[in-house]
């Protein structure tokens, strides 16, 4: 299902954090990477879409608004915070997310959908541990595979990276896009970091000054003067040895203001 947006503005009470933004509409199976500087908005577009914030404009998926019906059917979301620490399994937090989204299906198929997320996120030694036993990485993991079990139609992960490291952070790209392969899971994905988001999105929508400063495929997107707008510093895109763009930052513009 393709997801549209057009004249979207977002934020809270008094503060207009986004505003006339009305991104190309996205193709199902697409990994959106939505980067820009602290503050820039990314959360709040990801919690307006996620239906926690009230937004103005129009959000489709499919053929249809996104409203609170279609968002329990069809909807994933990881916010930025990490899941509280509990004295419940990580088995049992993700079993209930798992019950809670595919209700009709019996006990088989639910250890079935459940051994499928442990094993494809590496995470089956963590599944017999208590939820405040574990690391902040790890707890971002089981995070990951409460939202991943509810097979997602569209998935919203607000930095699912941020606390973890190189080899998980790979690991956690690699399967959210064999997962948006696999199930046509359409994926918008918030991250500060450029180069694993280069790697691996499609597509990329650089938030900057109130609204969508670029957004196109991730490979030709970014430019010196988009990154010297978005971020404020001074940098070079490269090719890697695998002919792949990588960003390389010389430097932090002084009292940088978007
Ligand atoms: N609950 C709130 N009430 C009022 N303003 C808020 C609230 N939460 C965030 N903001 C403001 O909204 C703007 C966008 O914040 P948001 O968290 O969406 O940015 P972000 O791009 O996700 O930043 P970061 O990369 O630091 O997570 C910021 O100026 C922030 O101060």
């Amino acid at each position: 299902m393709t997801l549209r947006i057009e004249n979207l503005k977002v934020g809270y009470r008094h503060r207009t954090v986004l505003e006339g933004l009305s991104p190309r509409p996205v193709a199902p199976a697409t990994l959106v990477g939505v980067i820009g500087r602290n503050g820039a908005g990314k959360s709040t577009l990801l919690k307006t879409i996620a239906g926690l914030l009230p937004g103005q404009g129009l959000v489709h998926f499919g053929d249809r608004p996104l409203d609170a019906t279609q968002r329990a059917r069809t909807l994933g979301y990881l916010p930025q915070s990490l899941p509280q620490p509990s004295s419940l399994l990580a088995y049992e937090t993700v079993y209930s997310a798992c019950r809670a989204a595919h209700g009709g299906l019996d006990k088989e198929q639910l250890e079935q959908n459940m051994e499928s997320v442990f094993s494809r996120l590496g995470i089956r030694e963590l599944a017999l541990r208590r939820l405040d036993q574990l690391s902040g990485g790890q707890r971002q993991m089981i995070g990951l595979a409460q939202v991943l079990v509810r097979q997602p139609r569209l998935l919203l992960l607000d930095e699912p990276t941020s606390a973890l490291d190189l080899h998980w952070q790979l690991n956690v790209l690699q399967c959210v896009q064999q997962f948006s392969r696999e199930l046509g899971t359409l994926s918008l994905v918030a991250i500060h970091d450029i180069n694993l988001a280069l790697r691996f999105c499609d597509e990329l929508w650089v938030l900057a000054g109130g609204g969508l400063l670029a957004q196109g495929p991730a490979r030709d997107l970014l430019t010196p003067a988009v990154l010297r707008t978005a971020y404020g510093v001074e940098a070079r895109v490269e090719r890697c040895s695998l002919g792949l763009p990588m960003v390389l930052c010389d430097s932090a513009m002084p009292a940088y203001q978007p």
